[in-house]
């Protein structure tokens, strides 16, 4: 008797979840003997309802939402021993792991997928307490995105946090970032600090060419400079994937590192981004845990 569990959050994206989740269970329905579907009202629930899937040991985990549905799903079944192979249709905006895995970004095209698929072990890291598939940033950029509208980032996906970025630039300064990687310590003054496990920030698949999600490391990229304005020119470089040329960045790849201030009275002031969502103030702890959660991926030879 096999079982599969299907998180759908109806009010991810452009609430296709709605239409979807039937879709979904009717195709897992020939995979699996009994296919349950949960769905969220609120933020927490989809990671309840991962950990007590997990717990139970069914045989697999789907999620239908954006990538906070996909976040929250994966610090349900990360804190637990056994961990049931995970399986999502991206409804989100930005979707970078879907787009990373080679998921469909065609909701209809996605579950058509869902069994001609193959198992896939991916790096996840965590912040603190919390685990993320794909990136945390912080500085001006993303913090200019938690204030973009939700209508605005529906209509125009990446581009709206791109933008909302972009009106940030002018008027704020950067941080002075402490970062204390496996013991070495630089200080560097940035206003954008990206640390991402895969190629693909902010839905633009160029930004870290040489990030894989199966690496075993993170990859941290801090654009220098004390004032935003005159680093404008920057912005293009870093999202064209042309940022190891040049020495106004900062780049490093790790397992663990501590990222503080060194001014530690702005502490509370400055707050993370963790996959498109608010996550904890500075100071941080993060580490990689390689190739820690099967996913599944279209079986493009099948
Ligand atoms: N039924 C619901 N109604 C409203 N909000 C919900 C519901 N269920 C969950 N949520 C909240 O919605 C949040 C955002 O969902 P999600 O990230 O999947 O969609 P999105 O914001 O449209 O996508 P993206 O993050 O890619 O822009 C979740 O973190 C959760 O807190």
């Amino acid at each position: 008797m096999t079982k599969a569990v299907v998180i759908v959050n109806p009010s991810s994206g452009r609430e296709e979840g709605k239409t979807f989740g039937p879709k979904v269970q009717m195709e897992l329905e020939k995979l699996y003997d009994e296919v349950e579907m949960k769905w969220t009202e609120k933020e927490g629930d989809a990671t309840r309802f991962a950990r007590e899937a997990t717990r139970q040991e069914v045989d697999a985990i789907y999620a239908l939402g954006g990538d906070g549905t996909v976040n929250e799903c994966v610090n349900g079944i990360a804190t637990e021993e056994k961990r049931p192979p995970f399986g999502f249709i991206p409804l989100g905006t930005v979707n970078d792991l879907g787009r990373v895995l080679g998921i469909p970004m065609e909701s209809e095209k996605a579950v058509e997928q869902l069994t001609k698929r193959r198992k896939k072990a991916i790096d996840i890291g965590k912040i603190n307490d919390t685990f993320f598939v794909d990136i945390v940033a912080i500085g001006s950029i993303p913090e200019a995105v938690h204030s973009v509208p939700v209508e605005e980032k529906t209509n125009l996906g990446p581009f709206a946090y791109i933008l909302e970025g972009l009106k940030a630039l002018s008027e704020k300064e950067a941080y002075p970032f402490k970062f204390d990687i496996e013991g070495e310590i630089t200080e560097v003054d940035s206003f954008l600090v990206i640390i991402a496990l895969t190629n693909s920030v902010a839905g633009i698949p160029t930004v870290l060419p040489h990030a894989s999600e199966e690496d075993g490391v993170l990859h941290l990229l801090a654009v220098r400079g004390e004032n935003v304005a005159p680093k404008i020119n920057l912005v293009p470089k870093v999202f064209s994937g042309k940022v190891s040329e040049d020495d106004e960045v900062f780049y490093r790849k790790f397992k663990e590192a501590d990222i503080s201030l060194t001014d530690e009275k702005k502490y509370k002031t400055v707050v993370t981004n963790v996959d498109g969502d608010e996550g904890d103030y500075l100071p941080i702890k993060l580490k990689v845990f390689k190739q820690y959660l099967e996913v599944f991926v279209p079986d493009i030879d099948e």
